[in-house]
C-alpha cells in the first residue's frame, strides 16, 4: 500500500465554512473537559508519545476533510473526515509519535491476507504518515462505524438486536481464531455497531444528526500548530445499523510469535490467567467475549469491580476459589491470599445462577440455564476447558439462545 508523508492544509476557498463552536463560557469548558482527552498529552515535555494536534476543518494528506472528532484512548485520536477523492466519510486513527500503529498495520495486513472472512473485522483501508514536531505520526483511514458497546447505546436497543450483536461477534472472532490470531484486548470500546453512510449529509446536516462540533484551541501547551479538543460525535440510533464488528488489533498477536506487544484489556474484560502471568492464548479472548456476552444479554458486567482486591475479588465471590498454584503470580499489587483459599466455595446469593436471576428476573428459568451454562462453560479458571469460538457456536445453549431471539 502506498504511504505518503505530506503536511496538512486548509481547504481552499471555504474559509466561510461552519465546522463547530469554540466554548462559551467556564461551564462549557468544564463540560468539554470531561469529554476529551487531556491537553497533557500534545505537550512534549509531559510525555515522549505525543498526540497530533488536529483543528476541525483542516485537510490531512490533501485528501481527509476533518470534519468532527470520534474519540481517543490512550495511543490515538480517532476523527470523522471526509475523503474528498472517494467522496466518503472515514474514522481517521492518528497514531501518537513514535513507532506506535506499526505493530497495529502489521496486524491488519496479517489479517487482511490470512483471515477467510474479514467482513465483522474493522480493517483499515489505507494509511500514510504525518509530519509532525521532530517526529512522525501514522494514520490509518478506517470505515466509519457506529456507536460501542456502551451502555447508553445497550439500553435503546432490544434483546434481539443484542444477541445478534453476540453471535456476529463470536462469529468475528472463530475467523480470527481460526488464522491464528489472537486479539489480546476485546472490550466494549473495540465492539461496534456499523453506521449508515453519511457522505450524502451536507455538514449542517451531519452536525444536526451527530452533533455540532464544541471545541477548544488546546491550552497551556505552546504547540507548533493549531489543535483543538473537540466533544466526540454521538450517533443516533437512526443511523445505527444491525451490523456489529471487532476493531483495534493494536496488541493483537500471531499465536507463537516470539515478540509479544506488552498490554492488557481493561482489567474487567480480562481472563484470570493473563492477570497471573499466563500466556496470551485464544482463551483469554473468549473469557473476555464472555464479559462481552454477559453484558449483552444481562444489561450488566457479570462481576463486580467495587469489592476490596477490585474485579478477581468479583470472579472469586461468584466462581469460587482460584487455582491454588496461581498463589504468588497476580500481576498487579493489592491480591489476596483468600482468592487462593481451596476451602472457600462460591457466594450462593452472588455467584452465577443468582446474577443471572437478579439482573433478568423476565426470563423462564429454561431460558436462564441455558444462559447459565454458556456462562460457566466459558468462565471456567482453566484456559484448557474453555470452549472455543466454534464449540461454542455449536453449543446447544448457546444456540437455543439464538434461537429465542430469532438469530
Ligand atoms: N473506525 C471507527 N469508527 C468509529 N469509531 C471508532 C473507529 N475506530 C475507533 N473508534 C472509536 O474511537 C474511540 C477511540 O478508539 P481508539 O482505538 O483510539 O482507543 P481505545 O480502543 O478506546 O483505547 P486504547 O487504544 O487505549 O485501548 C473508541 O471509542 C472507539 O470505539
Amino acid at each position: 500500500m502506498a504511504i505518503v508523508t505530506v503536511a496538512p492544509q486548509s481547504p481552499k476557498g471555504d474559509d466561510t465554512a461552519d465546522f463547530g463552536d469554540f466554548v462559551s463560557n467556564e461551564d462549557e469548558e468544564l463540560d468539554l473537559e470531561e469529554v476529551v482527552e487531556p491537553w497533557v498529552k500534545y505537550d512534549a515535555k509531559e510525555t515522549s508519545h505525543v498526540f497530533y494536534p488536529i483543528r476541525v476543518g483542516e485537510v490531512l494528506n490533501e485528501r481527509y476533510l476533518i470534519e468532527h472528532k470520534v474519540g481517543s484512548g490512550g495511543f490515538s485520536t480517532v476523527w470523522m473526515a471526509h475523503d474528498l477523492q472517494e467522496k466518503r466519510d472515514v474514522a481517521l486513527k492518528v497514531m501518537s509519535s513514535g513507532d506506535y500503529g506499526e505493530h497495529e498495520v502489521r496486524m491488519q495486513d496479517e489479517i487482511i491476507q490470512t483471515v477467510q472472512d474479514t467482513s465483522h473485522l474493522v480493517t483499515y483501508l489505507a494509511t500514510f504518515f504525518l509530519p509532525g514536531n521532530g517526529s512522525r505520526h501514522r494514520v490509518l483511514v478506517f470505515p466509519l462505524m457506529g456507536p460501542c458497546l456502551c451502555s447508553a447505546t445497550l439500553r435503546k436497543v432490544t434483546m434481539a438486536t443484542r444477541m445478534s450483536a453476540a453471535q456476529q461477534l463470536l462469529r468475528a472472532l472463530e475467523n480470527l481464531h481460526n488464522a491464528g490470531i489472537v486479539h489480546r484486548d476485546l472490550n466494549e470500546r473495540n465492539c461496534m455497531w456499523g453506521m449508515v453512510p453519511t457522505h450524502k449529509l451536507s455538514r449542517s446536516a451531519k452536525y444536526k444528526t451527530l452533533g455540532r462540533p464544541l471545541k477548544q484551541t488546546i491550552p497551556f501547551v505552546d504547540l507548533w500548530k493549531v489543535g483543538e479538543l473537540v466533544r466526540p460525535i454521538e450517533v443516533p440510533e437512526s443511523l445505527r445499523t444491525e451490523e456489529f464488528y471487532l476493531g483495534d488489533f493494536g496488541i493483537a498477536m500471531k499465536l507463537g510469535d516470539s515478540t509479544v506487544q506488552r498490554g492488557y484489556p481493561p482489567m474487567e474484560f480480562c481472563s484470570p490467567d493473563r492477570l497471573h502471568r499466563k500466556y496470551p492464548s485464544f482463551a483469554c479472548d473468549m473469557w473476555s467475549y464472555m464479559v462481552i456476552f454477559s453484558r449483552l444479554y444481562l444489561g450488566f458486567p457479570p462481576f463486580p469491580t467495587y469489592l476490596k482486591g477490585g474485579i478477581i475479588s468479583g470472579i472469586v465471590r461468584s466462581l469460587g476459589p482460584l487455582p491454588e498454584d496461581w498463589k504468588g503470580l497476580y500481576t498487579h499489587p493489592g491480591g489476596l491470599d483468600s482468592w487462593y483459599d481451596q476451602n472457600e466455595g462460591p457466594d450462593p446469593n452472588n455467584d452465577l445462577t443468582s446474577t443471572i436471576a437478579y439482573f433478568r428476573p423476565d426470563a423462564d428459568p429454561v431460558e436462564r440455564e441455558h444462559v447459565h451454562s454458556i456462562m460457566s462453560r466459558v468462565f471456567t479458571y482453566c484456559p484448557e476447558k474453555r470452549l472455543t469460538a466454534t464449540q461454542l457456536l455449536q453449543d446447544s445453549s448457546f444456540r437455543a439462545i439464538m434461537e429465542r431471539y430469532g438469530c
